[in-house]
């Protein structure tokens, strides 16, 4: 599916859907409303999936892997090589997020969008061998920007025809909170020591040199701020880019997409400004610990289900997210109503 043609299907969630979901929450015998943001991410999987009889019995987590040509400029603490590494380990439940995949039921899925050498099991549907290097030239052409986005287009399709009910987002790319703190400058109008934090463990010294890089990126060229894919063709990443295109391809077949941490909040806002729509299909897992990542979930007007101070990445957020929302489909699903509980039901919320 075109990124144009995907803009073009994503609708506004199912009100009549929500309403039904709402009423049978309102008539399980508990105090009103007493699950908190559990009770609305019910609703809003109704609105999502047009039906209040949500199923989440197969759950999905798709992890763009990719490189980043402003590593040379030594921005981050590991080595790129660590990219494939990490990458590779998720088809051998040795890597974090994999642990949590095989525990929680989760299928998962990563795939090669750019990363800087082929590795033997992870699926090819690389763009280029990493970007180019921010720091001298722009990190992609546009057209590969729209290709990285199309490709997490065609990979929720593909999970959709299979079955799959709910996506999560994760990546693996050393160097990618570099590219999402360019970004999120950019989309923000932030200066970049304001939305740049130490990422995979960056010592101070490496912190200053990694904000001087990308201030000094985006001066040179000036990607346009009402234009996400500019910015995500000069400052940004495949995996970003691949990640932006499961967010637009979610809300066009109707799939619900959770949000990870700060670069899959990244390429969620930048999917928002491609086609505000999409935003209703989002869940927002948590609140990462990197310094921006508040500021993007306040200017996706979302709130996080959990704040763990995690900063991992691979979609670990979104992965820990998934037992929370099983245990809020058992109740709506099993507990009792009011009246077959023989409880006096409650005056409803204004
Ligand atoms: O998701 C987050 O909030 C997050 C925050 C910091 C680091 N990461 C992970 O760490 C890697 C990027 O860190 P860095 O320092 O190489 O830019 C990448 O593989 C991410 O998955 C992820
Ligand atoms: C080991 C390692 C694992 C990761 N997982 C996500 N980002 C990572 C970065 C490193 C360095």
């Amino acid at each position: 599916m075109k990124l144009e043609e995907a803009v073009r299907l994503i609708q506004p969630l199912n009100e009549e859907a929500k309403a039904e979901a709402w009423k049978h929450w309102d008539q399980i015998a508990k105090p009103l409303r007493s699950l908190g943001k559990l009770e609305q991410a019910v609703v809003q999987l109704a609105g999502i999936m047009g039906t209040p009889k949500v199923c989440l019995d197969k759950k999905a987590l798709i992890i763009m892997c990719a490189d980043n040509g402003v590593v040379e400029e030594g921005v981050t603490q590991s080595g790129q090589e660590v990219t494939a590494v990490v990458a590779e380990n998720f088809l051998d439940t040795k890597s974090c997020v994999s642990i949590m995949c095989r525990q929680t039921g989760t299928g998962i899925f990563p795939v090669d969008i750019g990363m800087a050498v082929d590795t033997p099991r992870v699926e090819k549907r690389k763009i280029a061998y990493g970007t180019k290097n921010m720091a001298k030239e722009p990190a992609m052409t546009r057209q590969q920007a729209v290709d990285a986005i199309e490709v997490g287009i065609a990979k929720v399709c593909e999970l959709k025809q299979a079955g799959y009910q709910i996506a999560a987002t994760g990546e693996m790319g050393i160097g990618n909170t570099t590219t999402s703190s360019a970004v999120t400058s950019v989309l923000l109008g932030q200066e970049p020591e304001t939305v740049t934090g130490r990422g995979a463990g960056l010592s101070s010294h490496g912190l200053d040199r990694k904000v001087a890089v990308i201030r000094e990126a985006i001066s040179r060229l000036k990607p346009n701020p009402q234009d996400p894919i500019d910015i995500l063709a000069k400052v940004g990443g495949f995996d970003i880019a691949g990640l932006t295109g499961v967010f637009l391809g979610g809300a066009a077949l109707k799939m619900p997409v959770v949000m990870d941490g700060f670069i899959s909040a990244a390429a969620a806002l930048l999917a928002v400004r491609i086609a505000p729509g999409c935003r209703d299909y989002i869940l927002a897992s948590h609140k990462s610990k990197e310094p921006a990542a508040g500021m993007l979930l306040e200017a996706l007007k979302k709130e996080a289900f959990l704040t763990c101070d995690m900063c991992l990445g691979e979609g670990s957020g979104a992965v820990a997210l998934f037992p929370v929302l099983d245990l809020a489909l058992l109740v709506y699903q099993q507990m009792s109503t009011f009246d077959e509980a023989n409880i006096e039901t409650y005056v409803p919320l204004n």
